[in-house]
C-alpha cells in the first residue's frame, strides 16, 4: 500500500515537474517572440526613416510580408488586378513555379494597377527594395508582359536599364522564356545609330543591326522592349529622342549601382524621358525641346496627375545611399516596397589567405570540391581585367586537357 502511494506521489511530482518545464519553455518562447517583434518594429522604424529621408518625405511605404500566393489562385484572389492567363500558364508549366515569392506577391498588385485605368489613385512610380536573389526580376517582367498581351500594344513601349551586360543577358533570357509570339526584345548595337559615340558590341539574335530599315525611328517601331545598359542608353537617348515619345514603362534594375556611377547622369535622362512622354501623351505644347530644358523637368506639371505618365519601376537590393541623386529622380507619387528577411540566409563565407604561388593550385582544388560533377555555377572575381583573361585561358586549358589526361591515366 505504502509502495503504491509512493509510486503515486512520484508520478505526481514527475507530472508537476513536466508541467513546470513546459510552462517555463512556453514563457521563454513568448519572451523570444516578444523580443523578435520588438526588433522587427525597431528595424521597420529605422527603414521608414531612411526611406523618407532618401526618397521622399511623403511617399507611400509598403512592407513586403512573408506571404506567398499560389500562382494558380492569383486571378481568383486579386480580382481587380488579374494576370493574363498565358503568363500564368507559362509560370506554372514552363518555369515550374507554384507560388509567387513574397516580394512578387506584394508588388504585383500595384504594378498591375494600370488595369484599373490611368485614374486609379493608387498609381505611381515604384521602388522595390528586396535582398538579392528573391525574385525581383519577375516583379517587373510580369506587369510589362501582361501589359503587352492585355493591351495589344505592339509599339515600342518599354525600356529596361541595367548597370551591366551580364544583367542584360539574364533579363533577356527570362523574358524570352515566356515565348510570347511577336514580342520583339532587343539590345543595342550602336553601330547603326545616329550617334558619334562608339560602343562595345554585344551579340544578340534580335539586335537592331539585323533590321533592314533605314532610320532609327523605323527600326524602333518594330521593337517592343529594349534592354540595355545605362551607359549605352544615355548615348543613344540624346540623338534619338523621338523614338521614346510613346514609352509606357521605364525599368531601372539595380538602380543603386546606376545612381552611384559617376560616368552616367541617369537623373537627367530619366527626367527628360518623363517629360517627353508627358508632353506627347497629354498633348502638352512646349516651345523648347532642347536638352537644357530637361534638366529641370521637375516643374509644376508633375504636381498634378497627368492622364498618361511614364511608369517607372526601380529595383535594388539596397536603397541608394546618395539621397540627393534619388530625390532628384522626381518620382511621381512614389511607392516604396521594402523587404526585411526575418531569417538568416544560408550563406557561408570563407577567407583563405594564400601565397601567390599557391593560388592557382588552391583555386582548382576549390572548384573541384565545390562542383565535383561540374554542374554548379561558380562566380570568380578578379582584381584586374588581365587576371580575368589569364584565368579564363588557364582554367579552360586545365579542365579540357589536363584533367581529361589525368582521368585517362
Ligand atoms: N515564384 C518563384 N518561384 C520559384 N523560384 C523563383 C520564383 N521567382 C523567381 N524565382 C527564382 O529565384 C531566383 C532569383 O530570382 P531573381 O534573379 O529575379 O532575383 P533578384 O532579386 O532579381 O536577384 P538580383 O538581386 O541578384 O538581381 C531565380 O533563380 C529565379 O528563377
Amino acid at each position: 500500500m505504502d509502495k503504491a502511494k509512493k509510486q503515486d506521489n512520484a508520478q505526481q511530482s514527475d507530472e508537476e515537474k513536466q508541467s513546470d518545464e513546459k510552462k517555463q519553455s512556453d514563457e521563454e518562447k513568448q519572451l523570444e517572440k516578444a523580443k523578435q517583434l520588438a526588433k522587427a518594429k525597431r528595424l521597420d522604424k529605422k527603414k521608414i526613416n531612411e526611406i523618407r529621408k532618401t526618397l521622399s518625405s511623403n511617399c507611400r511605404i509598403i512592407k513586403v510580408e512573408n506571404e506567398q500566393i499560389y500562382i494558380a489562385s492569383w486571378n481568383s484572389i486579386k480580382k481587380n488586378t488579374p494576370i493574363n492567363s498565358y503568363i500564368i500558364d507559362k509560370l506554372i508549366n514552363k518555369f515550374l513555379y507554384t507560388k509567387f515569392l513574397p516580394c512578387q506577391s506584394t508588388t504585383l498588385e500595384y504594378t498591375l494597377l494600370y488595369k484599373n485605368g490611368s485614374n486609379s489613385i493608387l498609381n505611381g512610380d515604384m521602388y522595390i527594395e528586396a535582398p538579392t536573389g528573391l525574385g525581383k526580376t519577375l516583379c517587373y517582367v510580369i506587369p510589362i508582359l501582361d501589359y503587352y498581351l492585355s493591351q495589344n500594344d505592339n509599339t515600342f513601349f518599354c525600356v529596361i536599364l541595367t548597370p551591366t551586360e551580364e544583367l542584360v543577358k539574364q533579363v533577356t533570357k527570362v523574358i524570352t522564356m515566356f515565348d510570347i509570339k511577336n514580342l520583339i526584345i532587343s539590345t543595342i548595337k550602336p553601330k547603326t545609330y545616329n550617334t558619334n559615340m562608339c560602343f562595345d558590341e554585344i551579340n544578340n539574335e534580335n539586335d537592331f543591326y539585323k533590321s533592314h530599315v533605314n532610320t532609327n525611328e523605323q527600326r524602333f517601331e518594330q521593337k517592343n522592349i529594349l534592354i540595355t545598359t545605362t551607359t549605352k542608353f544615355e548615348m543613344l537617348f540624346y540623338s534619338n529622342q523621338n523614338i521614346f515619345k510613346k514609352l509606357k514603362y521605364l525599368i531601372i534594375d539595380e538602380v543603386d549601382s546606376i545612381l552611384n556611377m559617376d560616368f552616367v547622369n541617369i537623373n537627367i535622362v530619366v527626367n527628360a524621358l518623363t517629360k517627353l512622354v508627358q508632353q506627347t501623351e497629354n498633348n502638352i505644347k512646349y516651345s523648347s525641346t532642347s536638352n537644357n530644358s530637361y534638366s529641370n523637368a521637375t516643374d509644376s506639371n508633375l504636381l498634378y496627375k497627368p492622364k498618361h505618365f511614364l511608369q517607372k519601376i526601380l529595383l535594388s537590393a539596397t536603397i541608394c545611399k546618395v539621397s540627393n541623386k534619388l530625390l532628384s529622380l522626381n518620382l511621381y507619387r512614389p511607392i516604396f516596397f521594402y523587404y526585411i528577411l526575418n531569417y538568416a540566409r544560408n550563406y557561408e563565407f570563407y577567407l583563405h589567405v594564400l601565397k601567390k604561388s599557391d593560388k592557382l593550385c588552391n583555386l582548382i582544388h576549390l572548384i573541384q570540391k565545390t562542383s565535383p560533377n561540374g554542374d554548379k555555377n561558380i562566380l570568380i572575381f578578379c582584381n584586374t581585367e588581365e587576371t580575368v583573361h589569364f584565368l579564363f585561358r588557364f582554367l579552360t586549358v586545365y579542365f579540357s586537357h589536363v584533367e581529361k589526361k589525368l582521368l585517362q591515366n
